[in-house]
């Protein structure tokens, strides 16, 4: 810390950014005994087992490589294994300048918690994407801070003005022509490529990366951007997002899970990420001018229920109009292709699945149950966001231990839900466990409601869902009822990087049927 104050007093002042002050990163002191309850029969905070810390640079010792028993490489997966055998169901973790961190294993644990913080929960959104809105650009933003980055009050305002546009019944009837659409141009894309394994691994991600662009745009923006040009243009805007995109996860990586001194100076990497922030937003503002254009071009008014969400938003307000659209050109893009990587590896790997969803694609029956089944499982083994968060705002008493305002809870859900204390054959993907009745031991009524969470819990969970199942059930129906898939490799691994990511090469082969 003395070293740091050095350097810092040996800059001059203009240079200096005071990011070092954040909301909610203090807590209430641990030596604070709770009202009504007994101080003897209470465990004080700091007595939760976990990594040890060092002064100043918490337990930063635990991560090097060759000195701790982590090493650098794991996955959040893999770090919640290795501290649930190490300390058991409840652990602290105690980084440098994050608020502290609690893992708990027990479902009930984190359900009590989650539960008693939903009526306005707090999750500690980026920190860098924080800065930029509420202080680097607060003029422009003037409170109004989206859903991933906003909280308390501001948070609420936010989501009561969006919820009933995203949750209207008609969203699926509304957008099912244009993502066919759009999955068609995939499919098509796909097909072309069919003897050329090779290239289709290598694009893999990136294309299907284009479509989930296109996809969620189309539903944000309410227009076709183009992501699915075979010639796309560097200074193309549809270019300018996926690009933005994509360094939106590489810096926020680099600067928020990598040790950064973004805090206290303006590093490379840090004004990268700024002027990346910079560009999505303009792009986006680009995008919805283009779209409240149409809208007031267009001769006559359409019946309310008919609005797309882009019109119902710019009806509310244009700034939560254009703050929406650029929060789905964030959320919904890795998360759906990683998603839909998930649902066509799992098939490659269970061809007997593929050939019972194929049949109810092919089938009359306008139910989607197995399809649906088959997208929940890929969902419980491999879960986009390995762990959920939510960031206390008062005290909790659990397992004995007190546990004060302001500690962020992880709820380790996809390690759980890899348990075979909660699912029989747990690493086995079997979509039937959604399905079958209660008397089956394969029912997943038998685990924990809390285990598997993919889209996260209650009032602050996923607002994209409904749009992002949609879209994945489009495009599964498209390419399993045409092609057939399979895997030629060793089985896949993931990597944490901000999210789950799956490491290449892939070894997809796609063949008509
Ligand atoms: C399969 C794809 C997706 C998965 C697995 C996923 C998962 C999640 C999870 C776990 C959360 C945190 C929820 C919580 O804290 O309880 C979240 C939040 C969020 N997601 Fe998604 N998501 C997906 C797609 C999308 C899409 C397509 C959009 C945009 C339309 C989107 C927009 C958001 C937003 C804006 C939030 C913040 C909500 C809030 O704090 O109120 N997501 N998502």
């Amino acid at each position: 810390m003395m070293f740091l104050r050095k350097i810092i007093e040996l800059v001059p002042r203009p240079y200096l950014v005071n990011r070092c002050v954040f909301p909610n990163i203090t807590r209430s002191k641990h030596t604070h005994h709770l009202k009504n309850v007994q101080p003897e029969s209470v465990k004080p905070f700091d007595a939760i087992p976990g990594l040890t810390p060092l002064p100043v640079l918490g337990p930063i010792q635990h991560f090097i490589s060759m000195i701790g028993f982590l090493g650098p490489q794991k996955t959040f997966y893999d770090l919640c294994k290795v501290f649930y055998e190490k300390y058991g169901s409840i652990v602290k973790l105690s980084i440098f300048a994050r608020a502290d961190m609690v893992i708990l294993y027990e479902p009930e644990d984190f359900d009590q918690i989650f539960r008693a913080e939903d009526i306005c929960p707090s999750r500690p959104g980026f920190q860098t994407l924080i800065y930029y809105r509420t202080e680097l650009k607060k003029t422009t933003f003037d409170g109004v801070y989206g859903l991933t980055t906003a909280e308390g009050a501001q948070w609420r305002d936010f989501r009561t003005k969006v919820n009933p546009i995203f949750l209207k019944p008609k969203l699926v009837k509304l957008y099912t022509p244009a993502l066919s659409e759009i999955a068609d141009e995939m499919l098509l894309k796909f097909k072309k490529q069919l003897d050329n394994e090779e290239n289709i691994n290598k694009n893999f991600e990136e294309e299907l990366t284009k479509w989930s662009l296109e996809s969620v745009a189309y539903v944000g923006l309410g227009c076709r951007i183009g992501c699915l040009k075979d010639d796309l243009k560097e200074d193309d805007p549809a270019k300018i997002l996926i690009t933005c995109a994509n360094d939106f996860l590489k810096y926020t990586w680099a600067l928020e899970f990598r040790p950064s001194l973004w805090k206290y100076f303006s590093t490379p990497t840090f004004k990268k990420a700024m002027r990346t922030f910079d560009r999505q937003w303009e792009t986006s503002e680009f995008f919805i001018k283009g779209a409240k254009r149409q809208i007031s071009e267009r001769s006559h008014d359409i019946p309310e229920e008919d609005k797309s969400i882009i019109e119902k938003l710019l009806a509310v307000d244009e700034k939560v109009a254009v703050m929406m659209a650029s929060e789905m050109l964030l959320a919904g893009i890795d998360t759906v292709a990683f998603s839909v990587t998930s649902v066509l590896y799992n098939l490659a790997m269970n061809p007997e699945v593929q050939d019972k969803l194929r049949e109810e694609i092919h089938s009359e029956k306008a139910s989607k149950r197995y399809l649906k089944a088959c997208i929940k499982e890929a969902l419980r083994i491999y879960p986009v966001v390995s762990t959920n968060l939510r960031r206390t705002t008062k005290d909790h008493i659990v397992r004995g231990y007190h546990i004060p305002a302001g500690i962020d809870i992880l709820s380790p859900n996809e390690f759980l839900s890899k348990m075979e204390k909660y699912y029989p054959e747990p690493t086995q993907f079997i979509p039937e466990r959604w399905i079958v009745e209660k008397s089956n031991p394969l029912y997943h009524g038998n685990s924990h409601p809390m285990v598997t969470q993919p889209f996260g819990f209650g009032v602050r969970s996923c607002i994209g869902r409904r749009i992002a199942e949609l879209e994945i059930e489009i495009l599964i129906q498209k390419l399993i009822g045409e092609l057939k898939v399979t895997w030629t490799g060793p089985p896949i691994e993931t990597e944490t990087k901000v999210l789950n990511a799956f490491k290449k090469p892939y070894h997809f082969k796609f063949e008509q049927l």
